[in-house]
C-alpha cells in the first residue's frame, strides 16, 4: 500500500508567518486520519495546503493524486450561503468534474443526484434555497455533493461542528462508508471522544507536530498538555524559520 500524501519538513503560513511548522510524515492510501489540536494550531492551514490553496513557505507536500481526485470541505463559516442556489443544484455540482460546467445532466446523472440527496436524508428539500437551511441540513447537502464527487482523498474541516447527535451519527456513517470503499479521509476534529471512537490514526498539531500515530497513544493526557503549552507559547509574529519556542 502506497502513500497518498507525504510531508517533507513542511512549513505553511501567511505573509511569511508560519502557521504549520516542520511537519514530516506520510498518510497511507486508505487512512482514516484525524487532525486535532488547540484553536490556532494550524489544522485548517494544513488542510488548505493539502488542497493546494496555499503554497508551502518551506518544505513540500508530495501527493500521489490529482486535484480531480481530491475533495475539500471547508469549515461551515467559510461557505457563502447567500448564493441563490437550491439543494438539488448544489449537490449536482459534485458532478461538474465529470460533466463540465455546461455539460448536460442526463437521466443517469439525475438518478445519482437523487440517490445522493436520499442518502443524506434530504428528500423533499431539493428545491430549498440553501440560505434557508439549518446548519445540519446544509452540512447534509454538502455531504451529498461529496458523495457525487467520488474523490479518492477527502479533506474535511470540522465536518461535525455544531451538529446534533443524530446528524453526526448519519454523517460519520458516510465517512466510514467512504473509508470502507478504500478512500482516504483526513478530518479536522475537536471532539476527542468522537475521534477515539471512529478514527484509528491521529495527528496532534500545535503549529509543530506533537504526535502522530495510533489515536489512543497520540491523545494521551501528557500529549494534550504539551499541545496546549506549545500553542500558548507561540509567537504570532515569528519569521518563517525561527527556532522552536515550544516547551
Ligand atoms: N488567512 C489568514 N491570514 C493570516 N493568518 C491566518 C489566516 N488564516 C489563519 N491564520 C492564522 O494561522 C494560524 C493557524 O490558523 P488555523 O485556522 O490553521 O488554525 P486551526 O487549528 O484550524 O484553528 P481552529 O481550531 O480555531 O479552527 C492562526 O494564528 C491564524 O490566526
Amino acid at each position: 500500500m502506497g502513500n497518498v500524501l507525504a510531508f517533507h519538513d513542511l512549513t505553511l503560513g501567511y505573509e511569511r508567518h508560519p502557521a504549520v511548522h516542520h511537519l514530516t510524515g506520510e498518510v497511507p492510501d486508505g487512512a482514516l486520519l484525524a487532525v486535532c489540536g488547540p484553536n490556532g494550531a494550524g489544522k485548517s492551514t494544513l488542510l488548505k495546503g493539502i488542497a493546494g490553496a496555499l503554497t508551502p513557505l518551506a518544505g513540500n507536500i508530495d501527493g500521489s493524486l490529482s486535484s480531480h481526485e481530491t475533495a475539500y470541505l471547508p469549515q461551515a463559516a467559510e461557505i457563502d450561503r447567500s448564493f441563490p442556489i437550491d439543494v438539488y443544484d448544489l449537490v449536482a455540482m459534485g458532478l461538474w468534474r465529470r460533466t463540465g460546467l455546461f455539460g448536460g445532466v442526463g437521466r443517469a446523472d439525475r438518478a445519482r443526484i437523487e440517490a445522493a440527496i436520499a442518502a443524506v436524508g434530504l428528500e423533499g428539500f431539493e428545491n430549498r434555497i440553501i440560505g434557508t437551511l439549518s446548519g445540519g441540513q446544509m452540512q447534509r447537502t454538502l455531504f451529498a455533493r461529496l458523495l457525487l464527487q467520488d474523490a479518492r482523498l477527502l479533506l474535511l474541516d470540522e465536518p461535525f461542528n455544531a451538529l446534533d447527535a443524530g446528524t453526526i451519527t448519519d454523517l460519520i456513517g458516510l465517512v466510514e462508508r467512504w473509508n470502507g470503499e478504500g478512500r482516504t479521509v483526513v478530518a479536522v476534529l475537536h471532539d476527542l471522544e468522537l475521534v477515539r471512537a471512529h478514527f484509528p490514526q491521529t495527528l496532534l498539531l500545535a503549529r509543530s507536530p506533537v504526535a502522530w500515530g495510533a489515536t489512543r497513544e497520540v491523545l494521551s493526557t501528557a500529549n494534550l498538555a504539551v499541545a496546549r503549552r506549545m500553542c500558548e507559547a507561540w509567537d504570532e509574529e515569528a519569521p518563517a524559520c525561527a527556532p522552536e519556542r515550544a516547551a
